[in-house]
């Protein structure tokens, strides 16, 4: 490992050891990544907290033990990474704001809540930006929208992306696209994964076994997902590639398309830019 291939970050509080939040932390706690001053990380559960003090590098807290909690966690912290539950969001940050440090960097990872929420309930001397990762953070492969708040400094914005660079890739965008990023890239997993479970069933249907069918369908979906990154080629192409002229796969797809596919998808993906606005308005 060279210098270059590493990356030095500050200390780092996280509140809220869910899913999202325990993905992130996979990415904070790669051999090539330095916290200096460590990780401290809260949950409401004693049981969580006691599994991710085992972690090297970490140290836990949980609320239902101690009502401090969030507060001692996040004292001293550069950077504090609130990934619990949009609705909790305004509570938490009553919580905490008067232990933040000055000049501390807040990171939202919360749907919908805005930065405007978050200053409005954080101190004037607090920066705040406003990210949206996905899952695929836990194999290094998420995508992350981030946007900067109105009181964060280029310097800021460049460290929350390094931060999350640890999980994958950044795209920056101004907060006003932030939900609809989320409804492609943040919610997308959950898109894919439907798709895999319908070809599933379709594969179990046919006769296979469930684990001949999870072989055949996720090797499939995993392929396809490499041949599309190493190939340069676009996904229209490569369609093309796979439908003989007058073959099988013409038949398939011919059924398919009659669902009309991208209207389908931005009916979906406009109702969940809906409730990201219902989760703002809280
Ligand atoms: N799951 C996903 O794919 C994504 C989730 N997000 C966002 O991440 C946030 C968390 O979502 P998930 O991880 O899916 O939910 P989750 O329910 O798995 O995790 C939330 C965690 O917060 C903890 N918690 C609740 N109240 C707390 C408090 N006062 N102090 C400290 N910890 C507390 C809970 O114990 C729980 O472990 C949400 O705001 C969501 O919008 C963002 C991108 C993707
Ligand atoms: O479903 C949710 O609200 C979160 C945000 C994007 C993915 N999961």
């Amino acid at each position: 490992m060279t210098l270059a291939d590493s990356t030095q970050l500050p200390s780092i509080a996280l509140l809220g050891a869910g899913s999202m939040g325990r993905a992130v932390l996979s990415g904070l706690l790669a051999p090539t990544v330095e916290v200096i001053g460590g990780i401290r990380v809260t949950n409401r559960s004693a049981a969580r907290a006691a599994e991710l003090a085992d972690t090297p590098g970490v140290t836990a807290f949980a609320t239902d033990d101690d009502p401090d909690a969030n507060r001692r966690a996040v004292a001293g912290a550069a950077v504090v990474i609130v990934a619990v539950k949009p609705a909790m969001v305004p509570d938490l940050l009553d919580e905490i704001a008067a232990s933040l440090e000055p000049g501390a960097i807040v990171v939202s990872v919360a749907a919908g809540v805005t930065v405007a929420t978050f200053e409005a309930h954080l101190p004037s001397t607090v920066s705040v930006l406003r990210s949206m990762p996905n899952t695929p953070a836990v194999v290094g492969r998420a995508v992350t929208g981030l946007s900067a708040g109105t009181r964060s400094s280029e310097a800021d914005l460049a460290l929350v992306r390094s931060l999350f660079e640890t999980v994958g890739t950044v795209v920056e965008v101004p907060e006003s696209q932030l939900d609809a990023l989320s409804t492609i890239s943040g919610s997308g997993p959950a898109y894919v994964f439907l798709l895999i479970e319908a070809l599933t069933a379709a594969a179990v249907e046919k006769g296979f076994t469930t684990e001949q069918a999870a072989e055949l369908v996720n090797g499939t979906f995993a392929g396809a997902s490499e041949l599309l990154v190493a190939s340069g080629k676009t996904p229209t192409e490569l369609r093309i590639q796979v439908t003989s002229p007058k073959g099988t796969t013409e038949r398939a797809l011919a059924v398919l398309q009659q669902a009309d596919l991208p209207a389908l998808f931005t009916k979906a993906t406009d109702a969940a830019l809906a409730r990201a606005k219902e989760l703002a308005a809280g």
